[in-house]
């Protein structure tokens, strides 16, 4: 019925995430309010590590990209569920850390690292460098010969690949801020520039081709086409690149119609073609690195509002104006991003109306979504979206100086708080007058 197969409706005609009331959850800790199914993060988790297992024979690690959704707690999930974290600044770096995930299986991201953050994932001791362009290279090299320290890198390729999706998350074709294109040769010239390196060792190739993808092939022709490149370095530079990193990307179900591949089918396609392809080329099979984000948490998340106003224009549309928006979910204002709506206290009505949800902000594109099925809504209502898990609160504001909301994990039919909502105080912390 729901897009998440963790979400119910209990006898009290109310929704239920992981088996927990969730109107019960806004009383208690108050609205907007994201709350997190940690029991299946970490089913998600052991999903990909034992696929990981089955179709790599190990020879291989899953590095949860923390971006989708980074906080103390959730590092420590995924690392006590054997994963690895991506990690794309010191803010993520340092989460990861202070959680207690160790560095070496720590992998750092980004196409523009700032000098004092290299050097801060440089003394962290953290597992792998993503280079991104020649600049950041011979930064990485000077920053490592000064530190004293040698450092395992990665470097960040453009496969080419056209994913379908939309066109701000696409990520693998040759007009990308992120890395080096193969087809023009600027990838090659970035590999043995990167082999001229006093400080650093380069242990193979990393590709990320975009996010929300649903389609299998893709994925496969990437890997063949990164497999075909690590052949060519053989022959070029005489050097066998040992690491393979295929990013992450995989898609999440948001609303009806929606049709994800299971992941396990992806991991499965993909290591029969790199088999494949290892064979044709006569390459050893390297060691594969996967880096899941929204398909690890995507699902697991679901955020509670409180209706405010609900106006209807006559002949136009009917607005539910909720006490959150674009500062907890900025992604229907960037993406035109769909998600299914209902009325937490009355989840089992039939979804008769068809409403637009508004956020609080002065901004006309605060919304959360438009033309909504929902069931009949009213002021002091709870309002659940579901599948925020990932880049909601990651990707959340103080736009309007207004405060984060709590996010609240859920484990065995038991909720905690996960990250405090924030105070008026936590607003002025900085401001100096
Ligand atoms: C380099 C890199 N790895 C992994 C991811 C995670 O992607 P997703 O959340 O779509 O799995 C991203 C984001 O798109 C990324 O940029
Ligand atoms: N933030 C985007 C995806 C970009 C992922 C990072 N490369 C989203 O909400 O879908």
């Amino acid at each position: 019925m729901f897009v998440s197969k963790n979400l119910g409706v209990n006898e009290k005609n109310h929704l239920t995430i992981g088996g927990v009331d969730a109107v019960e959850l806004a009383e208690q800790y108050g609205t907007p309010l994201y709350v997190m199914d940690e029991d299946l993060i970490r089913e998600n988790c052991r999903l990909y590590r034992d696929s990981v297992q089955e179709f790599y024979g190990g020879h291989g690690r899953v590095l949860y990209a923390s971006k989708a959704f980074c906080c103390k707690a959730i590092c420590k999930v995924v690392s006590e569920e054997g994963l690895g974290v991506d990690v794309v600044s010191a803010g993520e770096l340092h989460t990861a850390l202070s959680a207690g995930v160790p560095a070496e299986h720590i992998c750092f991201h980004g196409n523009n690292k700032p000098a004092d953050e290299i050097e801060f994932g440089i003394l962290s001791g953290v597992g792998r460098f993503v280079v991104d362009n020649p600049d950041e290279l011979a930064l990485l090299d000077s920053l490592a010969g000064k530190a004293g320290r040698r450092v395992k890198i990665l470097l960040r390729i453009t496969p080419g690949t056209d994913a379908h999706t939309h066109d701000f998350i696409k990520t693998g074709q040759i007009d990308s801020k992120f890395g080096m294109a193969i087809e023009n040769g600027l990838a090659m010239e970035f590999t043995k520039a990167a082999y001229r390196m006093k400080n650093l060792d380069v242990c193979g190739i990393h590709c990320h081709i975009g996010s929300q993808i649903f389609e299998l092939e893709p994925f496969t022709y990437t890997a063949r086409v990164m497999l075909s490149f690590m052949a060519d370095v053989r022959r070029e530079c005489g050097e066998t690149m040992s690491e393979l990193n295929l990013g992450g990307g995989f898609g999440i179900k948001y609303v009806e119609g929606d049709q994800p591949v299971a992941y396990h089918r992806y991991l499965e396609q993909v290591a029969k073609e790199i088999d494949a392809v290892c064979a044709e080329l006569d390459f050893p099979r390297p060691f594969i690195y996967l880096e899941p984000g929204r398909s690890i948490v995507g699902s697991a998340g679901v955020t509670l509002y409180t209706v405010g106003s609900v106006k209807e224009i006559p002949g136009i549309r009917t607005y539910v104006s909720v006490d959150g928006g674009m500062t907890d979910n900025p992604r229907y204002a960037l993406y035109q991003a769909k998600y299914e709506v209902l009325v937490a206290n009355r989840a089992g009505d039939d979804a008769d109306w068809r409403v637009t949800v508004a956020g609080r902000c002065c901004e006309s594109g605060d919304l959360i979504g438009e033309n909504l099925p929902i069931q009949q809504v009213n002021s002091g209502d709870y309002l659940a979206v579901l599948a925020t898990g990932a880049y909601n609160y990651s990707m959340s504001s103080n736009y309007n100086r207004v405060q984060k909301p709590a996010v609240v994990f859920l484990k065995g039919g038991k909720s905690r708080v996960a990250v405090r909502r924030e105070s008026l105080d936590d607003i002025l912390k900085n401001d100096l007058i």
